[in-house]
């Protein structure tokens, strides 16, 4: 894998894709910063030899025309203060003014280039326009881990361009890494956690890392497909009602690849899908009618805890009941404790997916678990085996 660090940038123009998508205010401030801070010691590694820096990234979805709304010259001063560096702005992507501040840009200045999805070209991958960006490098670095899973120009297509010139930043790397540390060299005993909302979107994860894991910890509002699925009742909880079958099959997969299965033993229900509707916890198979799972209950998460402290590599996806609503919070709460303290303890735990790394941050487990993934879709797209465009431009 050829990352940065196999190169020195003295004197070159580095030109990497960053992922710049962050979450703003009414006012278009920053109000998540992650993945700017995670592209940072990419960037510091290249000014610190002594060569450019010109940032790509897109913002938002602006459906390929100028829209002040999603101009990246509103994260730009964020870039600055964490880079410690005045960060010079291009007024467009490949335009005039992007061409004079490439020509003009000197070692150990950063230039950020407009939003790249401002082009059709950019999502439809369009050649030319990844070689108008390409004339602007000297190198070219892929550190936007969240937006690999895109055969975007400034992602994936214009790596032609540099044959010999392109490479990994640090970001990626780690990315990388972290997923393989689960789906490949996890130490053993290796537990998956999955939750969410519906089986229907988590199959293919289920079948891609079966081969990878010992444990497989099941919660959320898939639980009780599984349970249906086993025979037992589950009043008016959430339910795929066509996709029993393939419950029954997944767990039949789990027991020819060893894996241990977990399903919740107890289950916090509600007669309402409401924060403060009347609530009361009883055996996962006996929910009585009208009511509904909204979270696991205590006994569950003992139960999940002791599997969790004797796992020496973890992955978690999907939270375990309807976090959003407090009173539904405490089985994702106690998971994160038990996650925090495996990882007190040695183990490697690897956070992703959109709504599970909501929740890690949310709730202030980022800090205890090993790696929180800065990817929601790359993520799953990367748990579920598919080949990264992004990645493999860089690996061809
Ligand atoms: N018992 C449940 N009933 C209905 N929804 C649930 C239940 N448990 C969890 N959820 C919901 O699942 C959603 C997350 O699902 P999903 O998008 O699959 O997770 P992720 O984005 O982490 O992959 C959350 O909004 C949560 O409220
Ligand atoms: O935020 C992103 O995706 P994510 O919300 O799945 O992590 C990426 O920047 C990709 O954006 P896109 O889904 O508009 O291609």
């Amino acid at each position: 894998m050829k990352t940065i660090n196999d190169y020195n940038f003295e004197n070159k123009k580095a030109l990497i894709r960053v992922d710049f998508n962050v979450p703003q205010d009414e006012n278009l401030n920053v109000t998540d910063d992650t993945r700017i801070k995670a592209a940072k010691p990419t960037i510091d590694k290249i000014l610190k030899d002594g060569g450019a820096v010109i940032l790509m990234s897109h913002l938002g979805r602006p459906k390929g025309e100028f829209n002040d709304k999603y101009s990246l010259k509103h994260i730009a001063p964020k870039v600055s203060e964490i880079l410690g560096v005045n960060v010079i702005v291009a007024n467009d992507v490949i335009g005039d003014d992007a061409k004079e501040k490439v020509a003009n840009l000197k070692a150990g200045e950063v230039l950020l280039l407009e939003n790249v999805r401002f082009h059709n070209e950019e999502e439809n991958g369009d050649k030319d326009f990844a070689k108008q960006l390409a004339s602007f490098g000297d190198i070219y670095v892929n550190d936007a881990f969240g937006t690999a899973h895109r055969a975007h120009a400034s992602t994936a297509i214009i790596a032609e361009f540099f044959p010999e010139n392109k490479c990994f930043g640090l970001l990626m790397e780690q990315e990388l890494v972290a997923i393989n540390k689960v789906l490949t060299d996890g130490e053993k005993p290796v537990t998956a956690v999955l939750g969410g909302s519906k089986v229907s979107s988590k199959i293919t994860i289920i079948n891609n890392i079966l081969p990878a894991i010992d444990n497989l910890i099941i919660g959320g509002g898939m639980t009780y497909t599984f349970v249906k699925a086993n025979g037992g009742k589950i009043g008016t909880s959430l339910v795929e009602d066509d996709k029993l079958d393939l419950a029954k099959e997944i767990l039949a997969e789990c027991e020819k690849h060893n894996v241990k299965v977990y399903l919740p033993i107890d289950n916090v229900v509600a007669d309402d899908f409401n924060n403060d509707a009347n609530s009361q916890t009883v055996k996962s198979d006996e929910i009585p009618d009208n009511w509904m799972g909204m979270d696991v209950g205590v006994e569950s998460s003992k139960n999940f805890a002791e599997v969790i402290a004797a796992s020496k590599t973890i992955l978690w996806n999907g939270p375990l009941g309807v976090f959003e609503m407090p009173n539904f919070a405490k089985g994702t709460i106690a998971l994160g404790d038990a996650i925090a303290e495996a990882t007190k303890n040695g183990a490697f735990s690897l956070v992703g997916g959109g709504d599970s790394v909501a929740f890690v941050k949310q709730f202030g487990y980022d800090d205890k678990v090993s790696y929180v993934s800065t990817g929601g879709g790359a993520m799953l797209e990367s748990l579920e085996g598919k080949e990264l465009p992004g990645v493999a431009a860089i690996l061809k």
